[in-house]
């Protein structure tokens, strides 16, 4: 695995256009208008009305809404340099279908995408359309993500270079072998849903002990965003980390050691790998 990050190559005024600007996709613009993006360059697509007006308002972008405009996905993509796919893996294919005729031959795809393979994005794309598939989070819309990337046949040095600038802006970056893009997934993809579902068990717990739910899920908040903080130093060990806060034969040590007998370890591995097998089992489904 090889880290790439070189801002250097970032150009505030390129154009991009992102089609489906939910989630994964709005967190990205967000993170990439954060980092100094120039909002006149910047298109995004919804199939409905009802976040359209918030999101302009918001952001100061160009939002085409796809229930209004039969071709907005066409008329965002058309002129852009880089093209974010954000809609679900079972419509990345019909999308790209769609937007082909509208790209020029350097128009770079980005897909946000779980489980939908370079092969079958291109597939669906102009011949040597270059395609880059990538594994995101959404906390690069704080500056804080994490990012998996794989390059197609067709993606030159300088594409991919911006393409990995750009989200260096607001998260790391690691350029992995596609192979390996499930594995980013079942990590860092949806690690921020195991971390929520840490706190909101940390936060039932201290009701449980009698705190009252505010209060216990303040607590646990705060606490998972300083530790967060922490660990986003460079260098930091969680393992050292967590001794630091663990007293010999006291109160941390207990937990620990319940947690241990619950083999919590071996459960977060099993997620992690229902997480990744379900990615390669929507894999076999699109390819079918
Ligand atoms: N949510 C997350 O944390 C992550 C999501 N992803 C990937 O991101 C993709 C999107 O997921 P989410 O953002 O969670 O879903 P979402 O449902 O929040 O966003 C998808 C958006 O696309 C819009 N849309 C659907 N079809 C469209 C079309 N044909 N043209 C234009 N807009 C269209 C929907 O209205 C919606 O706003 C998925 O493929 C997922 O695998 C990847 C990493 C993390
Ligand atoms: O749940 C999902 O399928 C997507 C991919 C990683 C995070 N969310």
């Amino acid at each position: 695995m090889t880290s790439a990050s070189n801002p250097l190559m970032l150009s505030a005024d390129r154009q991009l256009a992102f089609l489906g600007a939910g989630s994964m996709n709005g967190a990205i613009l967000r993170g990439i208008l954060a980092a100094g993006h120039a909002p006149g360059a910047v298109t995004a697509t919804l199939r409905t009305n009802a976040k359209a007006a918030a999101l302009r308002d918001e952001t100061g972008i160009t939002v085409f809404v796809g229930e209004q405009e039969p071709d907005a996905n066409r008329r965002a993509a058309a002129g852009a340099d880089v093209v974010f796919l954000g809609v679900k893996p079972i419509g990345v294919q019909a999308l790209c279908r769609e937007i082909a005729g509208s790209l020029r031959p350097d128009t770079v795809v980005v897909s946000v995408a779980a489980a939908v393979t370079i092969e079958a994005i291109s597939a669906c794309l102009n011949p040597g359309q270059p395609v880059i598939r990538t594994m995101p989070n959404t906390p690069l819309m704080v500056g804080m993500g994490a990012v998996g990337l794989s390059a197609g046949d067709h993606v030159t040095d300088a594409a991919l270079a911006e393409v990995v600038a750009l989200f260096a802006g607001s998260g790391l970056v690691h350029v992995v072998p596609e192979a390996q893009l499930d594995a980013v997934s079942a990590v860092s993809g949806s690690g921020p849903a195991y971390v929520f579902y840490l706190v909101d068990a940390m936060a039932a717990a201290g009701v449980e002990l009698g705190l009252a739910p505010e209060l216990s899920m303040d607590l646990a908040r705060a606490t998972v965003a300083g530790a967060g903080k922490m660990l986003a130093a460079p260098g930091a060990d969680p393992v050292a980390m967590r001794r630091s806060v663990t007293s010999p034969n006291g109160t941390t040590e207990r937990a620990i050691a319940e947690f241990e007998a619950g083999g919590i370890p071996g459960i977060i591995a099993r997620g992690a790998r229902a997480a990744a097998d379900r990615a390669a089992q929507i894999s076999t489904e699109l390819a079918g």
